[in-house]
């Protein structure tokens, strides 16, 4: 036994497509009883960061980035993040175990990964412990037919989480099992609704294993970053403190949900609604779209609305009118 290996921190990696249930999982680790402290890094690909919104209140801690996508533009600040991490637990100032990171749904698990062969200072501290990919059993299967990242996410994964095991039949659940396992037949497979799986299946596991990583992509330890994002897909972002008209959303959500819900990969947000104490969650994939009212406004929080988009060929212009649209008089 490598007695300096094992001191290293452990690194998870949470990946999955846009909406696969990342968050959900993250949530759970945050909550179950565990004796670890977790510090997490959450990225986020559009401008207004939701997801830091949506996890649980913890003592925990969490770390957001911003902005752009994990593997590409903000790798740097994934670096700075870890290596501050560092010198604030050297320093006394923070104390954790592990580190959980949920990358953007759009992101390419691999160069996240490579960041800690890399750099010297990462590679000593930390070690990746593995990677975990949730996927969305329902809208998977469309992701995979065009989406790279998709693809990516599956063929790097030391662990496959399954979820959403609610919407599929059993031969759907099947078909897909299958088309996995020809993918990554070496992968663990887990299944669940709401990720609701045993965090010992997926946490200390010591599955990464950088020779496997290397036969799936022989230029993972290589410094240079290929990973081109489709330049169809795109992120809007609104903001507005003014609170909003309860019916005019639900109108607005029904026609983007039967008109758009082909190119809409991944809408959410949070809304400030006239007369309701309440900040309301609204959450879609495709067809499918839940809102619903979550906790008060705390008393230091500004009231507002913020809402993402991820997309196909979305259209600002029209997006914002019909938000603006919104707006209670
Ligand atoms: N029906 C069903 N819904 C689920 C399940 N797991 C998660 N969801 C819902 O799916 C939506 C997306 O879940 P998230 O956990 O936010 O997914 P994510 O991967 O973090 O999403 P992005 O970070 O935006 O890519 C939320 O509305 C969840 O409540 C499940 O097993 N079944």
């Amino acid at each position: 036994m490598n007695f300096l290996q094992d001191k290293k921190i452990p690194v998870t990696i949470l990946t999955g497509y846009l909406g696969a249930g990342k968050t959900t999982l993250l949530n759970r680790i945050l909550t179950e009883k565990h004796s670890q402290r977790v510090a997490v890094i959450v990225n986020e690909y559009g401008e207004v960061g939701i997801d830091n919104q949506l996890v649980v209140n913890s003592d925990e801690e969490i770390l957001e980035m911003n902005n752009g996508c994990i593997c590409c533009t903000v790798r740097g600040d994934l670096i700075r993040i870890l290596r501050t991490l560092v010198f604030s637990m050297e320093e006394g100032h923070v104390k954790f175990d592990r580190v959980v990171i949920e990358t953007t749904g759009l992101a390419d698990p691999a160069p996240v990964a490579q960041t800690f062969f890399m750099d010297d200072l990462l590679s000593e501290k930390f070690q990746v412990d593995s990677i975990v990919t949730v996927i969305d059993s329902k809208h998977i299967t469309r992701h995979l037919d065009v989406h790279d990242e998709a693809q990516e996410q599956i063929a790097f994964a030391d662990v496959i989480i399954l979820n959403k095991t609610d919407l599929v039949s059993e031969d759907e659940l099947a078909v897909l099992v299958g088309r996995i396992t020809n993918m990554n037949p070496a992968a663990k497979r887990l299944y669940s609704k709401n990720c609701k799986i045993n965090l010992a299946d997926i946490l200390g596991i010591h599955t990464f294993d950088v020779s496997r990583k290397l036969e799936i992509d022989p230029h993972f330890l290589e410094e240079h970053h290929h990973h081109h994002h489709d330049d169809k897909v795109s992120s809007i972002a609104f903001r507005e403190e003014r609170p909003l008209d309860m019916n005019k959303v639900d109108q607005w959500m029904s026609y983007l949900v039967q008109e758009k819900g082909e190119d809409l990969l991944r809408y959410k947000g949070i809304l400030h609604i006239k007369g309701l104490e309440k900040r309301v969650v609204f959450q879609g994939i495709h067809m499918l779209f839940s809102g619903f009212p979550d906790r008060e406004w705390k008393e230091n929080e500004s009231k507002m609305s913020e809402l993402v988009f991820i997309g196909k060929d979305l259209n600002k212009e029209e997006l914002e009118r019909q938000f603006k649209n919104c707006i209670a008089n």
